[in-house]
């Protein structure tokens, strides 16, 4: 489907990174790869390492493949379109990974009916067990959302949702791994209070949270039903829970997702 594919990047920095990094290892040639990227030390690193095709103009870029992915921070996303416009023929889907910004946005930013879809990616694309959800704008064709889906798919899962749940999404899945990342952290923390060493603490706390992860993507039970077989009446887990819950567990990783579901919207009406 990418076969003879370019696809290139507005904005090079980390999501673009992972994404390249995901490609390359799912097959994609690093030659139909290429970034626009204003940091000269950026753009250097990105050749360097992952021998992809690297410019500091995003109207050759944009010109020149034909897909691209809009890889900046929300912030500067007008500043950028408007400086492509002239560039994007109207045969070519546009990828944007931004948070918060809508297709309807993008489209007014652009002239004619340009073809967009969003997509909310995350950081584990870097090792291909991304999480992707994708919707269509209004102009984009049921080939452009089959041809995100391969891309986004070379690096992990990917869901197809309507827009109005994308910010949900940022504010799980795309937001997630900070979540995750701490909770392994503070596991490990604990750990080390109890004695153990902070390299094996650390080892232990994210195998299991990458062991969790699976069992319950294999088995396909409810989380409770998993969690019910952890924990032996009148054990450790009962009690470790009951010590969770009464701190708020819950409703702290609820309003954390709301939260960054809240600025997501937010990012959007700006
Ligand atoms: N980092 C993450 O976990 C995720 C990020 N996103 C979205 O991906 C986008 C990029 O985020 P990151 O990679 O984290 O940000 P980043 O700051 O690492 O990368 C943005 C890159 O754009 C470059 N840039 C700035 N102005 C530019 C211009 N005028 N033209 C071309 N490039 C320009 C910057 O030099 C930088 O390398 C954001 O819109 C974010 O909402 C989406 C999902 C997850
Ligand atoms: O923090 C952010 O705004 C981006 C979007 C999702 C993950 N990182």
């Amino acid at each position: 489907m990418l076969k003879d594919k370019k696809i290139g990047f507005i904005g090079g920095g980390n999501m673009a990174e992972a994404l390249i990094k995901g490609l390359l290892a799912g097959g994609m040639p690093a030659k139909e790869l290429a970034v626009a990227e204003p940091a000269a030390g950026r753009r250097e690193f990105l050749r360097e390492r992952y021998g992809v095709n690297v410019s500091n103009d995003n109207n050759a870029v944009a010109a020149d493949c034909d897909v691209i992915i809009l890889s900046v921070k929300p912030q500067v996303c007008s500043e950028v379109l408007d400086g492509i416009k002239g560039s994007i023929s109207p045969d070519k889907p546009i990828i944007s990974i931004l948070a918060g910004i809508t297709t309807t946005a993008i489209e007014a930013m652009l002239s004619g009916t340009p073809r967009i879809v969003r997509v909310m990616p995350n950081t584990p694309a870097l090792v291909m067990e991304g999480a992707s959800a994708i919707s269509k704008g209004a102009h984009a064709t049921g080939d452009d959302i089959s041809l995100t889906r391969h891309i986004f798919e070379l690096v992990g899962k990917a869901w197809v949702v309507e827009e109005k749940l994308l910010d949900a999404v940022t504010g799980l899945s795309g937001s997630g791994p900070a979540y995750v990342l701490t909770f392994i952290e503070a596991l490990s923390d604990a750990g080390v209070k109890n004695g153990l060493s902070r390299d094996i603490a650390t080892g232990l706390a994210a195998q299991t949270v990458f062991g969790t992860a699976r069992l319950l993507l294999e088995t396909r039970e409810h989380p409770a039903v998993l969690r019910d077989k952890v924990t032996s009446p009148g054990g450790t887990t009962i009690a470790g829970m009951h010590a969770l819950e009464k701190d708020g567990f819950r409703s702290a990783v609820i309003n954390g997702v709301d939260a960054a579901t809240a600025r997501s919207m937010e990012l959007g009406k700006k």
